[in-house]
């Protein structure tokens, strides 16, 4: 099990497949380096960073899911800690970024859907919104995507979300973190923390 989170009011989680380019959107999110790319699943324990001030937290969790040379038993340890630190933590949670890589993620849900099994991203996104936290699905590496609104919406499908992707705007961001193009982002990121902040004023007045 992970060690405790700072002590904050607010939190964004991004948790994602390993590989789908996590590390490299938290640089654009924060400005800080991470490591990228050369050994997946290096992040094993959740980072967490001040963004947009100081009562304000985003956390990267471990990437789970498909790691070469990780062993299945340990992938699965992964897995279950990620939904662990949520479920903890939701409460506090106001977003979930769930980050895909936009080239394969239709392809991979298609691949391990079947009657016993519910693809990794799926599911993540599913128990976000049990848990009351508010998922945005940050739909990766779109400049690898040609077809970019078929991909989308057949997305969207997968996911649940009737069709065309246009009116989930606040659920569906396709970004290019590589390319810093991450507007959509934080568009549907700072519409919920408006929403949360609405809520919590209901909750005096
Ligand atoms: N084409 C393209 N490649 C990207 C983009 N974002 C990340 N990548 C590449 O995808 C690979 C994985 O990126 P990382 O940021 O290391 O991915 P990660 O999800 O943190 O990976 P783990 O450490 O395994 O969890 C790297 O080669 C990145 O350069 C993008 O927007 N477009």
């Amino acid at each position: 099990m992970f060690d405790s989170r700072p002590d904050r009011d607010a939190e964004v989680v991004l948790v994602g497949r390993s590989n789908v380019g996590k590390s490299t959107l938290m640089r654009e999110l924060t400005g800080h380096t991470f490591d990228t790319g050369q050994r997946p699943g290096v992040t094993r324990e959740p980072n967490h960073y001040d963004w947009a001030g100081p009562d304000f937290v985003l956390t990267d969790l471990p990437g789970f899911g498909f790691m070469k040379g990780v062993p299945e038993d340990v992938r699965e340890e992964i897995k279950t800690d990620v939904v662990r630190y949520v479920e903890a933590n939701a409460e506090k949670i106001l977003v979930g970024i769930l980050v895909v890589d936009g080239k394969s993620v239709v392809d991979i849900i298609d691949r391990h859907s079947g009657p016993d099994e519910i693809p990794h991203d799926v599911e993540m996104f599913h128990f976000l919104r049990e848990v009351g936290v508010e998922p945005v699905v940050a739909v990766n590496k779109m400049d690898k995507v040609d077809d970019g609104d078929e991909r989308l919406d057949d997305l969207c499908d997968r996911l649940g979300l009737h069709p065309p992707w246009q009116q989930w705007q606040e659920t569906i961001a396709p970004i290019s973190a590589k390319r810093g193009n991450i507007d959509a982002l934080n568009e549907a990121v700072r519409h919920h923390l408006h929403e949360a902040q609405r809520d919590d004023l209901f909750q005096f007045f």
